[in-house]
């Protein structure tokens, strides 16, 4: 795989060295008069083992400002095109402007993913920048200076973990690829809803141990014998996807295992679903796990449950061959109660009881795979989720390490799909696993998003708006 890789971003903020950073050769024209990029210029580069093609977009020539923006979005569009993966530069000395704003949001909107990056960031007077680039909602900032060449080893880890995605993205399907559509709208956990259209069908993948019924699921799914007269069992070891519509929704389902059991001995398979899974995992946008309601929660189901999590991909859980339960309301209320001993990172998850083979409980099944996507997708402002930080540090703060409190400054939403949010604190390195437990939940309950996997990681620093306050005295 050759990859694209096109380098968005404002005037001046330093795409030009990073150009020539990458490619090692003075190819690009670095001059600190705004617009001197004359052309969108392609040049082979090279960081640690990576290859790929870096595309330097082109400068602005005039700055004339009415039409500055504009002509940027046109041109970043462009040069998004033909990209597999974007770095988006600001400049983190002078912080995030009204213009990287705007381009922010024409880089969220597009299915490509977005590597943000905050340039000049040698040495600490970048360090306010750093903060506020993450109110731009493209994800966690790679501080980086392209002049010094310091920050790179994370930008190989960032640019690394893409490649890896689209490399398994290229499997079977050839529009899986890692979209970050997400909700412009800063003030309120609605999100758009992208997945579900011809161009973008909602990429679900039927995952579970052996025998749990999932080809039987999809067969009825889609209402044709379809999974099982395919290609020859043994012949392809990805995946295989079908499309399939429900309720005027665009659907592509991913089925692991079910192909390949004729092809396989027996002993191999226990150990190879759960690559499987892994696989088809990578794939998805919402993961349903299937187990057989007889005997729900074996190690395995529990191992692909937790998989999904960790791959923070939306969840939910069918219980299939139901009709074989004779005492319904005993063995549904017995399911939940396991379910809160051992699904305690997914709380609230979706659990739909299902008949693969009658069809019962599927219109309920794919409900809940949109309610799933949908908050997979939510967005919380970054002043509700200030306000309710609030409340925790006013009523149940951390608590005193080493006889001093930690503080917590400051909550924004880094990214979704999943939700990612980032705590800056003092002392982040001493915040006990059982507070960021108590601070999961309570988000998760606060702004409502049951069953989601959610990411919440910590940096050490001060509120970047009261840093921004103390500049401006
Ligand atoms: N301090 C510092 N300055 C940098 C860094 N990277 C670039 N610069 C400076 O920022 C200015 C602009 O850099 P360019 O690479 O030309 O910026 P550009 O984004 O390509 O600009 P256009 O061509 O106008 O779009 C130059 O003076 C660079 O020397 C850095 O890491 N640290
Ligand atoms: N009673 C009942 N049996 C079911 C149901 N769903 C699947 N089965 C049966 O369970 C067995 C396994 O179903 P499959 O669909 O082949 O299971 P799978 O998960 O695709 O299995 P692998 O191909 O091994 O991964 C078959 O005998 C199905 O007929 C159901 O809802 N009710």
């Amino acid at each position: 795989m050759n990859a694209t890789v096109a380098i968005i971003g404002r005037p001046n903020v330093g795409k030009s060295t990073l150009f020539n950073r990458l490619v090692g050769k003075r190819l690009a024209l670095v001059d600190d008069t705004p617009g001197v990029t004359r052309d969108r210029r392609p040049g082979d580069a090279r960081l640690g083992d990576l290859r790929f093609t870096i595309v330097d977009t082109a400068g602005l020539e005039d700055a004339d400002k009415a039409t500055l923006a504009g002509r940027m979005r046109k041109q970043t569009e462009e040069a998004i095109q033909d990209a597999d993966v974007v770095l988006f530069v600001i400049d983190a000395r002078a912080g995030v402007t009204p213009l990287d704003a705007h381009f922010a949001e024409v880089a969220r909107k597009i299915a490509r993913p977005v590597i943000l990056l905050a340039n000049k960031a040698e040495g600490r007077a970048g360090e306010p920048g750093i903060y506020e680039a993450y109110s731009l909602g493209l994800g966690e900032p790679v501080p980086i200076s392209a002049e010094h060449g310091e920050g790179l080893s994370d930008l190989y880890d960032a640019l690394r973990e893409e490649f890896e995605k689209l490399e398994a993205a290229e499997g079977p399907s050839e529009e899986a690829e890692t979209d970050i559509v997400i909700d412009p709208d800063a003030d309120g956990e609605e999100d758009d809803e992208p997945a579900g259209t011809v161009d973008r069908p909602l990429r679900v993948a039927i995952a579970g141990r052996p025998n749990a019924g999932k080809s039987t699921l999809i067969n009825k799914l889609l209402g044709e014998e379809r999974l099982l007269t395919g290609p020859e069992a043994g012949i392809t070891r990805d995946s295989i996807s079908v499309d399939w519509v429900w309720r005027e929704r665009h659907v592509k389902l991913f089925d692991t295992a079910g192909m390949r059991r004729k092809a396989r001995v027996q002993e191999k398979l226990e150990k190879l679903s759960v690559a499987d899974a892994l696989r088809a995992i990578k794939f998805a946008e919402v993961v349903v796990v299937t187990l057989d309601a007889n005997i729900p929660f074996e190690k395995q189901d529990l191992q692909i449950i937790d998989l999904v999590q960790r791959e923070g991909r939306a969840l939910v859980i069918a219980f299939n061959k139901w009709d074989t339960i004779e005492d319904r309301t005993e063995v549904w209320t017995e399911i939940k109660y396991q379910a809160e001993r051992y699904l305690n990172q997914v709380r609230g998850v979706a659990m739909v009881p299902i008949s693969a083979t009658t069809g019962q409980g599927l219109d309920k099944l794919m409900e809940a795979v949109f309610d799933a996507y949908k908050m997979w997708n939510a967005r919380v402002s970054t002043a509700r989720l200030n306000k309710w930080l609030e409340g925790v540090v006013a009523h149940h703060p951390p608590p005193a390490v080493a006889g001093r409190r930690i503080k917590l400054r400051y909550l924004t939403q880094a990214k979704t799909r999943p939700p990612h949010f980032i705590v800056f604190c003092s002392r982040p390195e001493q915040l006990p696993e059982a507070y960021l437990r108590y601070l999961v939940n309570g988000v998760r309950e606060t702004f409502k998003l049951p069953g989601t996997p959610i990411r919440l990681s910590f940096r050490k620093g001060e509120n970047p708006y009261a840093n921004k306050a103390k500049k401006k005295r």
